[in-house]
């Protein structure tokens, strides 16, 4: 891949900043490879990329949803066709693998489908009024200019599961991705531009998140902002948007637990952990990083774990051997390490792992161990806050209800998972976690783009993405009464 540095998406063109600097993107697996490079833009840019997108507003949502689909369609194809340079840039900017990397890039595809379809679909609702002589009716009517600020651990899903159905309902976009994922939006933005979307419909503009995600979510000509990313982030965005009137919608965090019940498939079981904990290297808010385990299979289920995890091939992603990848960069490499010594110091004995690995290649990227910490008690810090690496902490419970209890004590409420055979177990969870996913013999990532998508307590701002929640968040409803 030739190394490249990519301009913003603004008003139909690509037009480099003004500030004449560019941020690097850097290769997790191998640190002296650049991947591309993206501009580090100012706030006019940011001004002229709000203006567009609020000067194509209303020719946009004018468009039948039928004609706004046809572009996502178009949008879709051409996708297909990049599939793999777009996986491959993925993997080699921020580390998953590239099966993943391929799998996330068909979903991205597969969004912009179903939202293509939403434009054919209903926008409201006929009311009977109390007044026989005239006609009630509701109508979904887009927001406006939507600000998109996005992460770098999914840098295609994410960003199209917001824009696509932000544009389906007739709003226009500026997005700003991640830095550490821009290179990979950029080449999904390369696509949007062969689309044809009419000029300022889609804008993409990158730079640090102080200067444009701040921007974004103070500018008074952005109706609404959606977010994904860490807490502190998005609890500031949204006050910042809220203090001026503007919708917001925060995706954030996870402390997500999987509980093994002891007559549940232990088989299952492990597979489930060591998927929903380690793949993605531990980099997807749905990671599963508590495991509760009932004493009875506690020793049994630990065994089991161990073994499996001892098998895991740790490289590059690019690499068809490699199971996980590095960490996506230095600063989540340093955030990892961080949290197993905090592990270590607060007195969680290491059943596995813990090391960087520096053997051969390895020494050039972000690489860690699968890292299983046994002996968890819930007052420490593995135990409360987000990881986002490749480290479990196992905990040991006796009865289900115990389990329950400790899977609901954080703060987080994002995704759950049991494993177990009992109806009763079942029934019990599903009323008493908190968490917005719930999740039965099945690990804690992985959702459906048809699904509404959200969680509870700290880890979202009680919205919901995704699938038909979608557009209560990229619509507000007109209540429409006509007398004749
Ligand atoms: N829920 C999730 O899917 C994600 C959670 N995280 C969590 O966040 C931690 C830190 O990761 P980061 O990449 O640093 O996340 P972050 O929250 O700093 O970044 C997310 C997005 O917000 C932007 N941003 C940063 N500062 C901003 C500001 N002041 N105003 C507006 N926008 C701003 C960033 O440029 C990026 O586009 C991770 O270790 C993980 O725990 C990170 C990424 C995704
Ligand atoms: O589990 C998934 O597929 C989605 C995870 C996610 O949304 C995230 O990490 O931000």
């Amino acid at each position: 891949m030739s190394e490249k540095t990519f301009s913003n998406y603004i008003g139909g063109e690509w037009k480099a900043s003004a500030s004449g600097e560019v941020i690097q993107s850097t290769n997790p697996a191998n640190k002296t490879e650049v991947v591309g490079s993206v501009q580090k833009s100012t706030r006019d840019e940011l001004n002229e990329a709000v203006g567009q997108a609020k000067g194509a507003l209303k020719a946009w949502r004018k468009l039948a949803g039928a004609e706004r689909g046809n572009y996502l369609y178009q949008a879709a194809a051409i996708m297909e066709e990049n599939l793999e340079e777009i996986a491959t840039t993925m993997t080699k900017e921020m580390g998953k693998s590239l099966p993943e990397a391929k799998g996330e890039t068909m979903r991205g595809i597969q969004i912009l489908k179903y939202y293509a379809g939403e434009g054919m679909r209903s926008e409201g609702d006929v009311i009977p009024s109390t007044d026989a002589s005239a006609f009630m009716f509701s109508k979904r009517v887009p927001v406006g200019v939507v600000g998109v600020i996005t992460p770098w651990n999914f840098p295609v899903a994410i960003p199209i599961w917001k824009m696509a159905p932000a544009l389906i309902y007739g709003n226009t976009v500026v997005l700003k991705p991640a830095s550490e994922g821009s290179v990979t939006a950029a080449k999904v933005f390369e696509c949007f531009d062969k689309a044809g979307f009419p000029a300022g419909v889609v804008n993409f503009i990158t730079g640090s998140g102080s200067v444009i995600g701040q921007g974004l979510a103070e500018h008074n000509d952005v109706n609404a902002v959606t977010f994904t990313g860490s807490n502190n982030v998005g609890r500031n965005i949204g006050n910042t948007v809220g203090a001026r009137g503007g919708k917001y919608q925060l995706e954030m965090g996870g402390k997500n637990p999987i509980i093994i019940a002891e007559d549940c498939d232990i088989e299952a079981a492990v597979d489930a952990t060591l998927s929903g904990g380690l793949k993605s290297t531990g980099q997807k808010c749905t990671c599963s990083s508590r495991v509760i385990v009932q004493s009875a299979i506690y020793d049994q289920f630990k065994e089991r774990l161990l073994e499996k995890a001892k098998d895991i091939t740790v490289g590059d992603g690019m690499d068809g051997s490699t199971w996980m990848g590095p960490c996506a960069s230095e600063g989540q490499f340093n955030t990892v390490k961080h949290y197993i010594a905090k592990g270590q110091e607060e007195g969680a004995a290491l059943a596995l792992g813990g090391n960087v690995l520096t053997e051969g290649n390895l020494k050039d990227g972000y690489y860690i161990e699968p890292t299983i910490f046994d002996n968890v008690t819930t007052d420490m810090t593995i135990a409360q806050e987000e990881i986002f690496g490749p480290v479990l902490a196992l905990m040991k419970v006796e009865t289900i209800e115990d389990a329950i209890d400790l899977a609901n004590d954080v703060e987080f409420g994002l995704s759950a998972s049991i494993f177990t055979k009992n109806i009763d177990h079942i029934l019990s969870f599903i009323d008493d976690i908190e968490a917005g996913l719930v999740r039965i013999n099945s690990e804690t990532a992985g959702v459906e783009l048809q699904a509404p998508f959200g969680g509870m307590k700290a880890s979202s701002s009680y919205s919901r993405e995704q699938g038909q929640a979608a557009k209560e968040f990229f619509t507000t409803t007109k209540t429409v009464f006509i007398k004749g």
